[in-house]
């Protein structure tokens, strides 16, 4: 048994879905999870419609149309026949999105954001699924909330790994191909669709691998595999071969967002291998994550991280920051959802570098005011680079303001103005 996985980029339009049918064929597998996500950036256009709905609601007919539209435009490239009943899967899916945004009542946002983000997914694998069986790929259809069962922590849920394990082994067929949803999952008290955090369907593929001992995981990107640098801010990469476990959590830890964070430990468990590879070259080895050498080649490892805020907080009488006042701030970016990405202190002055995810910021900043003294900068950028030689740090930060600088063995870290 092995597990692929699909992202959004891999099925944006019409050509991305017959493409996987081309990865499909060319890998030839028979004993198969295909998990899929939703199709381009409709997570952020679902993100939308609960915008609207929770704020102003004379837009939220039209956020929905462009989720409709969307969907229907891919099936119609497709499908040459009208009356195939995906087109009706399709409407029937978005008209169940609206009956429950018009019906529900609950204030409760993270609830009522896992209940309509999941129909991108809902929506992408109904259409992959009835496009293989079209095309002659034999496939069963499983709706992952049979399985998934977690607690009720909306939008980053987290597992109950031992019901999963029993369902997945209930549900799923070991000598097909079976097509499902990443992302989702259902909490178990009433089975309403939870989420388990942005990016989150290689968190499931791990998920598959880990509970059906898989021969392997393979996630299918736009890239070539792992590179030793974002390619979306670094010219010249370099192609990961290979990469330990311990190296590629690291990597992930620190954004490499081409692997989801969570995916990793679950794999290096069982020792199960962690293929990323090109959906545009199939056959191409891509990168391994596995048991072996930390990185082949042995080379700079480059990561971005947009968008942060780094706070810097003393006390108010210029007393020491010490535990118990540094396990007040720690609690209130708890409270706030506060993603703590880079912490720095000194006799009286505490800095932390934190994903404001949640948008948060303002009520956080007031709390803290209250009982210090605060200086804080919005849109910064955190640069991680690993196993990193001198003249390469020195090129990174020409022409840049470097706000806090932290080393390590491995690891060098600078939070910049850019
Ligand atoms: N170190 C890296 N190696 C490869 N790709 C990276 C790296 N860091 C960031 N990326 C970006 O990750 C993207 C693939 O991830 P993502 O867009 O989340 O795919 P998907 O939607 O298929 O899950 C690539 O297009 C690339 O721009
Ligand atoms: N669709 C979800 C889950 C996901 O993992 O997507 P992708 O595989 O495209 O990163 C998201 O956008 O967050």
């Amino acid at each position: 048994m092995k597990i692929f996985k699909f992202g959004g980029a891999s099925v944006k339009d019409a050509e991305g879905v017959k493409n996987v049918v081309t990865v499909l064929n060319k890998t030839n597998e028979s004993e198969l999870v295909v998990v899929i996500s939703a199709m381009g950036k409709m997570t952020n256009a679902l993100e939308e419609v609960v915008t609207h709905y929770f704020g102003d609601a004379s837009d939220l007919e039209a956020a929905i149309s462009n989720v409709y539209e969307y969907h229907h435009n891919i099936v119609s490239e497709l499908f040459s026949q009208p009356s195939h009943e995906v087109f009706s899967v399709v409407k029937d899916l978005v008209s169940e999105m609206k009956t429950f945004l018009k019906t529900t009542k609950s204030k409760h946002h993270a609830y009522v954001y896992d209940q309509v983000v999941g129909f991108g997914e809902l929506l992408s694998t109904n259409i992959v699924s009835a496009y293989l069986s079209e095309t002659g790929i034999k496939n069963t259809f499983l709706d992952v909330r049979t399985c998934i069962k977690t607690d009720a922590n909306y939008r980053d849920a987290r597992v109950d790994w031992e019901t999963t394990q029993q369902k997945i082994k209930e549900h799923v067929g070991l000598k097909q191909i079976t097509v499902t949803q990443g992302f989702l999952g259902a909490e178990d008290t009433n089975n309403f669709t939870t989420t388990l955090g942005r990016e989150g369907s290689d968190y499931t593929a791990a998920i598959f691998g880990y509970c059906l001992d898989a021969e392997s995981v393979t996630i299918w990107k736009d890239v070539p595999g792992v590179l030793n640098a974002d390619p979306r801010y670094f010219s010249k990469t370099q192609l990961l071969n290979h990469i330990s476990y311990r190296e590629a959590i690291e990597l992930a830890f620190y954004g490499a967002s081409v692997i989801h964070p969570k995916t990793l430990q679950p794999l290096q468990r069982k020792e199960i291998p962690l293929f990323v590879k090109s959906f545009l070259d199939p056959l191409a080895p891509g990168t391994c994550v596995g048991k072996g050498v930390t990185l082949d080649p042995a080379t700079s490892c480059f990561i971005l991280k947009k968008n942060q805020t780094l706070i810097s907080l003393s006390s108010l009488d210029f007393s020491f920051m010490m535990e118990d006042n540094i396990s007040e701030v720690f609690q209130l970016f708890h409270t706030f959802k506060m993603k703590v990405e880079l912490i720095q202190n000194s006799a009286i002055s505490f800095s932390v570098c934190i994903d404001n995810k949640f948008n948060n910021l303002e009520a956080l900043l007031a709390k803290l005011r209250e009982n210090f003294r605060v200086q804080w900068n919005e849109g910064v950028t955190i640069y991680t680079v690993r196993h990193s030689k001198p003249s390469e740090i020195k090129a990174l930060t020409k022409d840049k303001k470097v706000l806090l600088k932290q080393e390590s063995r491995e690891t060098v870290q600078l939070v910049i103005m850019e």
